[in-house]
């Protein structure tokens, strides 16, 4: 694997599901990483996917920089042939060039703007340090994607689910904040890969983007979608629509245990930080249900496969 910005950077999905089940049963005795320098750049907070990704890469015996770019550093200049007379200091191009003689792998977080539909979806950050980077570039999560954290997802799909072929079924929930597609966006996509009956379920607006959704079907009626759910994935985000606006939404979208009942004892998951009593309810949260702690574990052993296998790429 030579970068990991999307998850179509994964050709054998099974295997690499595979491997990191593996390395979460057994951490190899050959370190892979020894001598390597993983460094993590953040725009956005992060509790789950920097100490996950920090904790993968000293398992593989590397060595971890991290900095929070967008309060610590020099305001960076994106576009090309800029006159920085103004507030942004340092331009991607430097930036990225230094950054690759300090580090094997950069990683970085950059949410997105939610105000500009096209510069949200052109990638600018996470694109310019791939294109001016010399090393490879790992999604942190981006403004349209959140890749390691669906292979966290699909491996806890893997490791919970009882029948052949699961109803997955990915519920919109409220929440006071704009908040990104990314994790939604790439959850469907992962789960589109998956031997899984994905539905979507959100308000009339909410739609993702069709280029996501493809042919997955959208049910605007969430009781009925839960219906022999075998897995629940909550999540919020802000319209695609209406970009990046936060609607009123008539009903109440809240998962709680009553909405569950004619679930198939549906397990629940979210990516967290989760929002209680707005977008997942206590008695579901605090229930056996719920999965969300093991679902954050299992993003140790998503980073640490990614980081491995582009370790032994650049080798
Ligand atoms: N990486 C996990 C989710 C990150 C982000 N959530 C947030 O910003 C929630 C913040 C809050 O609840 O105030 C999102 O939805 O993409
Ligand atoms: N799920 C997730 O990415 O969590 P953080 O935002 O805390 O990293």
């Amino acid at each position: 694997m030579k970068n990991y910005t999307s998850i179509s950077d994964i050709d054998d999905l099974e295997g690499i599901i595979r491997e990191a089940r593996s390395l979460k049963v057994k951490n190899p005795e050959s370190r892979v990483g020894t001598g390597k320098t993983l460094g993590m750049l953040f725009f956005n907070p992060s509790l789950r996917t920097r100490l996950s990704t920090e904790k993968a890469a000293k398992l593989l015996g590397m060595e971890v920089m991290v900095m929070n770019v967008g309060t610590d550093g020099w305001a960076l200049e994106f576009e090309d042939g800029a006159v920085m007379n103004s507030d942004k200091a340092e331009h991607v191009r430097e930036a990225a060039a230094v950054l690759s003689q300090y580090c094997d792998i950069i990683a970085v977080r950059a949410f997105p703007g939610l105000k500009d539909r096209e510069k949200d979806e052109s990638e600018q950050v996470l694109n310019s340090f791939k294109k001016y980077a010399s090393v490879p570039v790992v999604n942190l999560e981006s403004a349209t994607g959140h890749p390691l954290q669906a292979l966290a997802d699909a491996i806890t799909i893997q490791e919970n689910n009882m029948v052949k072929r699961p109803k997955v079924v990915l519920s919109w929930a409220p929440h006071p904040k704009a908040l990104p597609q990314s994790v939604a966006n790439s959850f469907v996509e992962m789960m589109q890969r998956l031997e899984v009956d994905l539905v979507i379920t959100n308000p009339e607006g909410y739609d993702l983007a069709p280029n996501i959704r493809k042919d997955t079907k959208v049910e605007h009626d969430q009781e009925k979608a839960f219906e022999d759910a075998d897995f629940v994935y909550v999540k919020n985000w802000s319209s695609y629509e209406n970009y990046g606006q936060v609607l009123n939404v008539q009903k109440n979208w809240t998962v709680d245990q009553a909405k569950l009942k004619n679930s198939n004892n549906a397990k629940v998951m979210h990516c967290l930080p989760v929002r209680r009593n707005v977008v997942i309810a206590d008695d579901v949260l605090d229930s056996e249900n719920s999965i969300v702690i093991q679902q954050a574990n299992n993003r140790t052993f998503a980073a640490q496969v990614v980081l491995k296998r582009i370790l032994e790429c650049t080798k």
